[in-house]
C-alpha cells in the first residue's frame, strides 16, 4: 500500500471548478487514490518526494484505439501515396478487410503479443487509461477474441483497460448483401456473448457509407440499452449521415471523428453531455481536408477529447503527444484544449468519472514531467518528457 507525498511541484488538477495551477504544490497518495493536494509546504507525516519544480498531470487516457488486431496495412500505404483514396480502398476489398483476414488468423496469444509493443509506446508517454475496440473479427468468436487479448493487456501491464463492442465496423465478405442478417447473427448476438462473459464496457459502431447506417446502428444500440452498456460511434467521419444525433439521442459517451459534424450536431452533443472525439492521426494519414467544427465545439460547450485512433490502416499511430501536436497544427486546439483532451476530456468520453483529473478520492494516476511549462507536451514534435508515471498510486 502506497503511503506518499509528492512535494514541490507544479500541478495541474484539470478539474472543471479546480485550480488551473499549482505552483510548488503537494499531492498525497493513500493506496490507490489521491488522499489531498494543496500549495505550499506539504502536510507532515510519511515519505516525501521532492520533485524539484516538475510538472504533475494526470495519467493520459487514450480513449479511442484499434489497438489489438493483426498483420499490417503497409501495402495499403503505398496504394494511397499512389492516389488511391480510404473509400475506394475499401470498396476494392482493401481496408479493413484486410486486417479482418490477418486478426482471424491469429491466435489470442498472436493478438496479445503484437499488441503489447504498441501498448509499451503509449504507456511511455504517461498513459494510464487505454480503450481497446473490437472490430477487425466480424465474427462471434473472433470478436471475442480481441476483447478477450484486450483485457488480458490489463492483466499484462500496470493499465486500465476499457473496452468497446466493435463488430458493426465493416460488413465480411459472407454477409455482403445481408447486412441486416450481420447485425442480427453477429453485431447483436456477438454483443450479448461478449456481455456475459464480461468483456465489453461500451458499444461503438462505425457510422457510414461504406459501412452502417443510423437506423442499423439504432438497432444494436437498442440491445445496448438493454444490456445497461453506454454507446458511442464513429460518426460524421468521411459524411453527414446523422450518427453525432444519434449519439446525444441515445444519451451515448461520444461522437468520434466529427470531420463532417455541424452546429446543430455540436449542440445536440453538448445537451447530452457527450464528448466529441477528435482523431488528428486519421485526418493526418488519409489528408483529410474537412476540419472538424471546433469553433462549434467551443461555442456549443462540448466537451473535446483527443485519441490516438490507433489503427493499422487510417491512423497507425501510437503517441498520444502527437496526435496532442496534431491537433493544435492541424486543428488550432490550443495546448490546455489538447491535454483536456487526452485527460478529464479523455475520461469522459469513456464515462469514467476517477480518473483524467487529479482531486481527492480520484484513482492515484499520474504523470510527472521534466518540464515546468504544460505548453512544452503540445509544443515539442517527437519529444519525451516523461519522469515518472504512477498507477494505482504505485510508480511503475
Ligand atoms: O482502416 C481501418 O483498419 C480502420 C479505419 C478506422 N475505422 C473506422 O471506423 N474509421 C477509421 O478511420
Ligand atoms: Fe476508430
Amino acid at each position: 500500500m502506497t503511503d506518499l507525498t509528492l512535494a514541490n511541484a507544479t500541478i495541474l488538477p484539470l478539474g472543471e471548478d479546480a485550480p488551473r495551477r499549482i505552483e510548488r504544490g503537494w499531492l498525497r497518495i493513500e493506496g490507490d487514490r489521491i488522499a489531498a493536494l494543496g500549495d505550499g509546504p506539504a502536510p507532515e507525516g510519511g515519505p516525501v518526494e521532492d520533485l524539484g519544480g516538475r510538472l504533475v498531470t494526470p495519467a493520459l487516457v487514450d480513449c479511442h484505439t484499434h489497438l489489438v488486431y493483426g498483420g499490417s496495412r503497409a501495402r495499403e500505404f503505398e496504394m494511397r501515396l499512389e492516389g488511391a483514396d480510404y473509400e475506394e480502398i475499401a470498396r476494392a476489398g482493401g481496408g479493413i478487410l484486410s486486417t479482418v483476414t490477418a486478426t482471424r488468423a491469429a491466435s489470442e496469444d498472436d493478438l496479445v503479443a503484437s499488441a503489447l509493443p504498441r501498448l509499451d509506446c503509449l504507456l511511455a508517454e504517461g498513459a494510464g487509461t487505454i480503450e481497446v475496440k473490437s472490430g477487425y473479427g466480424l465474427t462471434v468468436e473472433d470478436e471475442l477474441k480481441m476483447l478477450r487479448a484486450a483485457r488480458r493487456l490489463g492483466r499484462e501491464r500496470p493499465v486500465r483497460i476499457v473496452t468497446s463492442w466493435l463488430a458493426a465496423h465493416a460488413l465480411p465478405p459472407e454477409y455482403k448483401g445481408r447486412a441486416e442478417a450481420y447485425i442480427d447473427e453477429i453485431a447483436i448476438a456477438g454483443l450479448r456473448a461478449a456481455h456475459a462473459e464480461g468483456l465489453v464496457d461500451a458499444v461503438d459502431g462505425f457510422c457510414e457509407g461504406i459501412a452502417f447506417s443510423v437506423p442499423q446502428m439504432a438497432r444494436i444500440f437498442d440491445v445496448a440499452d438493454e444490456l445497461g452498456l453506454p454507446v458511442k460511434l464513429h460518426a460524421e467521419q468521411l459524411s453527414h449521415l446523422g450518427g453525432s444525433q444519434l449519439v446525444a439521442a441515445r444519451g451515448g459517451l461520444s461522437a468520434d471523428h466529427v470531420e463532417h459534424a455541424d452546429a446543430a450536431d455540436a449542440a445536440a452533443l453538448a445537451r447530452a453531455g457527450a464528448a466529441a472525439v477528435l482523431l488528428p492521426g486519421a485526418f493526418y494519414t488519409l489528408r483529410e481536408t474537412q476540419m472538424p467544427p471546433v469553433a462549434a465545439f467551443r461555442e456549443a460547450g462540448t466537451a473535446m477529447a483527443l485519441a490516438t485512433d490507433c489503427n493499422p490502416g487510417t491512423s497507425p499511430l501510437t503517441s498520444l503527444l502527437l496526435t496532442m501536436n496534431m491537433a493544435a497544427t492541424l486543428f488550432r486546439l490550443t495546448p490546455d484544449e489538447c491535454l483536456r483532451g487526452v485527460t478529464a476530456n479523455g475520461a469522459r468520453a469513456l464515462g469514467l468519472t476517477d480518473c483524467g483529473r487529479l482531486a481527492p478520492g480520484l484513482r492515484a494516476d499520474l504523470a510527472v514531467w521534466d518540464i515546468a511549462e504544460p505548453a512544452e507536451l503540445t509544443y515539442r514534435i517527437g519529444f519525451n518528457p516523461l519522469h515518472a508515471r504512477y498507477f494505482e498510486g504505485c510508480k511503475c
